[in-house]
């Protein structure tokens, strides 16, 4: 069993017993079900650094990263930096965060949200919404083309948009279709947690051009992203190279500021 294996196994398991205890009328009467949603498509279509800073407190593969921030205090500095996209982790028993951690996000800052999580049910998108996602995460390694396709549209309904996650051809082979807005090509093998940038290259050219291409994972210099810029990425999703640091929002702030200068 690998390590996704384990996480979607205890997805399921936590979803449906959060589904007996908070109802989706309860999720749909918070006031953030009525607010209107950021398009990071939209901005990452305009942007020339395209960063997805994420607040990221573990991760299976590295253990503690950073657990001395508030998440408001990340968030506000990430804002501050002029990244174009937050991404809050808030699967809780790999990645330490919350729920809670994006709704504090979404009352500290005003970027697109992005819920970075495994998504696997409707009533998950729901909870995204009723705590201030602007766009949620799918991850083709873990769901069937139908899922793929009832998920994302379920979030268009609710306003959301989606990114697709894929690792190889055949994954993003599986999920292509209109109803997603931007494709992710993880540089991490979520099942054997190998890095390697060439991934997003060798990707690249099979994404249909009206996706939005972002790179995740790995990303730690301003020349990955001279590297990756070529091959038609717009977003760069960094997590572990800003958490690590001392004050992740300064981290972002220097690198956005070398990326510019090299723009
Ligand atoms: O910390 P990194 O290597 O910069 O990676 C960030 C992000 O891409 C990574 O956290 C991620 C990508 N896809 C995921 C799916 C689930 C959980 C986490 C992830």
């Amino acid at each position: 069993m690998t390590i996704l294996d384990k996480i979607i196994t205890d997805k399921k398991r936590e979803v449906a017993l959060k589904k007996q205890l908070i109802p989706i009328t309860q999720l749909e009467n918070s006031v953030l079900f009525g607010t209107r949603t950021y398009s990071l498509s939209k901005i990452l279509r305009n942007s020339i650094s395209g960063i997805i800073a994420e607040h990221k407190r573990r991760s299976p593969s590295k253990s503690v990263i950073n657990n001395g921030y508030s998440v408001e205090e990340v968030v506000i500095g990430y804002q501050n930096a002029g990244v174009s996209g937050i991404s809050v982790l808030t699967d809780g028993k790999y990645f330490g965060g919350s729920l809670d951690d994006l709704l504090l996000a979404k009352a500290s800052v005003n970027v697109p949200l992005l819920r970075k999580d495994f998504i696997i049910d409707e009533y998950q998108i729901l909870e995204a919404k009723a705590h201030g996602a602007d766009i949620i995460l799918l991850i083709a390694a873990v769901l069937k083309r139908e899922e793929i396709k009832q998920l994302s549209e379920f979030a268009h309904s609710l306003g959301l948009e989606v990114l697709l996650e894929v690792h190889n051809r055949e994954e993003l082979e599986k999920a292509i279709m209109p109803s997603l807005d931007m494709i992710g090509v993880n540089n991490r093998n979520l099942k054997t947690f190998e890095v390697s940038l060439d991934f997003s290259k060798e990707l690249a050219i099979h994404i249909p051009n009206e996706f939005v291409k972002v790179s995740e994972s790995g990303i730690s210099s301003v020349e990955a992203i001279k590297e990756l810029q070529p091959f038609g990425y717009q977003g760069f999703l960094i997590g572990e190279h800003f958490m690590k640091t001392e004050n992740p929002g300064i981290a972002a702030k220097s690198f956005m500021n070398s990326l510019l200068v090299k723009s």
